[in-house]
Formats: structure tokens, C-alpha cells, sequence
């Protein structure tokens, strides 16, 4: 079993920014360790502020983001970051060579449940000559992005990663601290029987996706003819965790149910780095318009219709879209 940075070294992947994702993923460790400890952590629990997304921040998340923040600012790698639980960007070195978005903890309504959460990543080149204040640094598509992955604190720490070479997926070796190679070249099976979405959206998503589920829950006796299965976690890294293990299609569509919210998950630091990963293994990631990765960002914390998976049930959903 190869270590991460002889595997990274191996595909070509430049010194710098190996040494930036060894960097992620040392704060990754900690949230690991933390979020094992449960409720002998002190950190469980939900504090009284509120994000700029008007959610409650569980403390958790305050933690993980401080993790990430410090041991990322303090590095010299990034020019800035921007992460969920920050309001705007926060510049760091001057002359770092890399911006990184982040969701610090996805999933976090599971953290009281002891479920599926996780981190997210992305990392991409800073623009020359721009101020590391600059909010417009972070103005670039997600097919720019060099690195993206996440890593899910299930009952083992899995990180999966792509620097656009195919996605792999690294085990944490938590008797050494080190992540271990353990599944090379990831790939996303073309079809699919299992789909993931919050059902009890049902009533305000456009009609495309409601017909389009609709026809799956027909099973065997409706137009497609076989039987499909559901599974849903609250947690955008165990849905495509799930995805990218055995295949299976994931949308959170716009829905009319908070007009001010059309879209929930958000485009820099969840379906961006979702997409490069899905996309590395053979899957296709859009929304009913087009691919996410050519989406220009207008704000770092905007939120994107997300359709993704394995590609023949993307391309089914589509055609509802399409009318073909
Ligand atoms: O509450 P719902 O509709 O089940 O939404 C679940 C979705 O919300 C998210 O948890 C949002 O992420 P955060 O926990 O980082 O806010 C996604 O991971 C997940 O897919
Ligand atoms: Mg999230
Ligand atoms: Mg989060």
C-alpha cells in the first residue's frame, strides 16, 4: 500500500502543491480525531451564532473551520481562503500561489446523530496581480480547479482526491497518522438503480424532476421498466461517497419552496469539488442548464442546482428537461 505524498510524487503532481494537500489534510486529522471522541469532546453542541448563511453553526463546524483556516493561513501556500463558516475571503500570503475554498463540515445536522459528515476541498491557482484581499480572486470555473476532494469521517476517515488524474481513494491509518492509497482510479458505473434525493421536496420542484421521479417510483410496472431503490444521507459527502463507490444519481434541483433559496448546495466549496471528483471517475455532473464546472461564479457563497451520478440516469433526467 503506497503512502499519499510517493502517489501524488508518482502522477506528477507538483512539490508545492503536494505540500499544500498535506497541509488540508493535517487539520483533517484533528476534525478526525474530534469528531471520534463524540461526546467526550467538548466541542459537541450548538453555539448561539449565526453563519451568513442565517443557519445555526454547530460548534463543530466553528472548530473544523478554525482547523483549516489557521494551519492554512499560517502555511504560505494560500494567497486566501474561503470557507462556509466565513463571511468573505480571508487573505493570506501575499505571494501564495494557491486560493482554497472550503466546507470545513458537511453534513452537520448528522453530527448529533453520529452519521456521515465530512470535509470538503478545492484548491485552484490564484490569478497573478490581484490583492490577496481581492473577493475576485475566487471568481473562476470550477474546471480551473487543481485539486478537489473530501474526506468523510465515517467508521474509517476515507479521503477521496483528484488533481485531474482520476479520482483514488486514501485511507487513514490511524494506528500511524498517515493516508494510505487504497483504491486507485475510481470509476462510476454508467447505470444505476439507486437515486438520492429529499422526497420531501416533492411538491416544489419544477416539473421535469418531479415527472423524472415520478417515472423511477413507477419501478418495473412505469416507463423504465425496473425497479429503483433510495437512499439519502443529509450529507452531500455520503450521497456521493456512495456514488463513486458503486454509482447511483444524487440531485438537490431548484425547488420553489423559499424563493429567496432556489438552489441549496453551493457551487465553490460543495458542487465544485464534487463535480471534478464524479467527473475524474467517468460521471457526469450538471445542473438542468449545463455543466457546474463551466459555471463563472459570481459570489463565493452562491448556491447551484446539482445534478450528478452515474451518466445514463443524468442523461434520463435531462432529456426531461429537454423534452427528448
Ligand atoms: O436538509 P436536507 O434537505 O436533507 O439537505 C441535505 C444537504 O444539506 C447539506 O448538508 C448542506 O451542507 P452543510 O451541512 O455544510 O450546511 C448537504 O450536505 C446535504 O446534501
Ligand atoms: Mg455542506
Ligand atoms: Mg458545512
Amino acid at each position: 500500500m503506497q503512502r499519499l505524498a510517493p502517489a501524488l510524487r508518482q502522477d506528477n503532481v507538483p512539490l508545492d502543491l503536494i505540500s499544500l494537500i498535506k497541509t488540508i489534510l493535517a487539520a483533517t486529522k484533528e476534525i478526525s480525531f474530534r469528531v471520534g471522541q463524540g461526546h467526550l469532546s467538548e466541542v459537541m453542541g450548538s453555539t448561539l451564532d449565526e453563519n451568513i448563511q442565517g443557519e445555526v453553526q454547530k460548534q463543530l463546524d466553528v472548530v473544523a473551520n478554525q482547523l483549516l483556516k489557521d494551519i492554512l493561513l499560517e502555511s504560505g501556500f494560500v494567497k486566501a481562503i474561503s470557507s462556509e463558516e466565513e463571511d468573505t475571503s480571508v487573505a493570506g500570503n501575499i505571494n501564495g500561489k494557491y486560493i482554497v475554498s472550503f466546507d470545513p463540515l458537511d453534513g452537520s445536522s448528522n453530527i448529533e446523530i453520529n452519521s456521515l459528515i465530512g470535509t470538503i476541498f478545492s484548491i485552484m491557482e490564484a490569478p497573478e496581480g490581484m490583492d490577496a484581499s481581492d473577493p475576485d480572486l475566487f471568481k473562476q470555473p470550477g474546471h480551473k480547479q487543481v485539486c478537489a476532494g473530501y474526506v468523510l469521517y465515517g467508521p474509517s476517515t476515507t479521503l477521496a482526491m483528484t488533481t485531474g488524474q482520476g479520482t483514488h481513494f486514501y485511507t487513514l491509518d490511524k494506528t500511524h497518522g498517515s493516508y494510505m492509497l487504497t483504491e486507485r482510479n475510481i470509476q462510476v458505473p454508467k447505470e444505476t438503480s439507486e437515486f438520492a434525493i429529499n422526497m420531501s421536496n416533492h411538491r416544489f420542484w419544477q416539473a421535469p424532476m418531479a415527472a423524472y421521479i415520478d417515472d423511477l417510483l413507477r419501478g418495473k410496472e412505469g416507463p423504465r421498466g425496473r425497479n429503483f431503490n433510495m437512499r439519502w444521507n443529509g450529507a452531500m459527502v455520503g450521497d456521493v461517497h456512495r456514488i463513486l463507490t458503486r454509482g447511483g444519481f444524487f440531485s438537490y434541483p431548484v425547488d420553489n419552496k423559499d424563493p429567496a433559496k432556489p438552489a441549496k448546495l453551493r457551487l465553490m466549496y460543495e458542487a465544485n469539488p464534487m463535480s471534478f471528483l464524479i467527473e475524474q471517475a467517468g460521471g457526469l455532473s450538471v445542473t438542468s442548464q449545463g455543466r457546474i464546472m463551466d459555471i463563472e461564479p459570481e459570489d463565493i457563497h452562491q448556491r447551484v442546482e446539482v445534478i450528478l451520478g452515474s451518466s445514463d440516469e443524468v442523461e434520463q433526467c435531462l432529456s426531461y428537461y429537454s423534452g427528448n
